[in-house]
């Protein structure tokens, strides 16, 4: 087996104003392996997503991620850690009255070396043919031109796949990267994102809140409830009523408060 590109030990993180967030979460992943997170509202999945990059800094526990350990990583190593990192996110965060080609090229800004080298013309001829081919990857070579604004929530959702594949990562963190979209076009998104983090041997976790989603994509299920893991199997082996017990369960809980 690969040696895991993602080790987590003992991960807990207590915000300031006492919210427990994670509680003694231990997790590996290898490489090329993709992770469906689950977990009602509130288990912890985005803080366990932030601390992999450091966004959130754990209270304890250890946190290693392509062999730099992100909890005594100097500012420097980590961001070099965050270049190797794709982040795709609910809220798409394109640069909305920028063309669709002009957002992609802006993916490769944190690979060239300095961003004097980026301006430089030959530089930029190369990122505007790379940025064209990962245009074409996604299906929307033929709006390049466009303004971001003008396209559908599916069409930005995999613009921002495009840019993402320009920065070239080996780890991607997809943080509800279909909860704003329509059925059709987050499965095409889905689609999308499994194809290009299987053809190029991604790491990758997922969060996702539509069980018929995660059961269709995910082949490793690792679920939380209330900062702990509760589940870390194969989807094979999870039956429809323990998929929606992860939920349910929880809810029944707080109702009976
Ligand atoms: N910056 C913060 N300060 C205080 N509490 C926070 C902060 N960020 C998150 N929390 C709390 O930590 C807990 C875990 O939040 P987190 O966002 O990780 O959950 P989640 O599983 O991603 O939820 P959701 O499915 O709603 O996105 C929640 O109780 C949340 O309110």
């Amino acid at each position: 087996m690969h040696d895991p590109v993602i080790r987590v030990q003992g991960l807990s993180k207590e915000f300031p104003n006492g919210t427990q967030a994670l509680a003694g979460v231990d997790l590996q992943v290898s490489a090329g392996e993709t992770v469906v997170l689950l977990g009602a509202n509130g288990s912890g999945k985005s803080t366990l997503q932030k601390c992999l990059t450091k966004l959130v800094r754990p209270t304890s526990g250890t946190v290693e991620v392509l062999g730099t350990d992100v909890c005594t990583a100097r500012k420097r190593e980590i961001s070099a850690l965050r270049k190797d990192v794709g982040v795709v996110f609910q809220k798409i965060n394109l640069v909305r009255e920028l063309s669709v080609l002009t957002n992609v090229i802006h993916g490769s800004l944190g690979r060239v070396r300095s961003s004097r080298n980026w301006f430089a013309s030959s530089a930029r001829g190369e990122q505007r043919e790379e940025a064209m081919e990962a245009l074409e990857r996604v299906g929307l070579a033929h709006v390049a031109g466009r303004r971001a604004e003008q396209l559908s929530g599916g069409q930005q959702q995999r613009v921002a796949i495009a840019r993402m594949l320009m920065q070239q990562p080996r780890v991607v963190l997809a943080d509800e990267p279909v909860a704003a979209l329509d059925p059709r076009a987050g499965r095409a998104v889905m689609d999308l994102l499994w194809e290009v983090t299987e053809e190029q041997g991604l790491t990758m976790i997922c969060t996702l809140h539509q069980l018929g989603l995660a059961r269709d994509y995910g082949s490793r299920l690792v679920a939380l409830r209330e900062g702990r893991i509760d589940m870390d199997t194969y989807m094979s082996r999870v039956a429809d009523d323990e998929l929606e017990g992860l939920y349910t369960a929880e809810d029944e809980v707080m109702y009976a408060h």
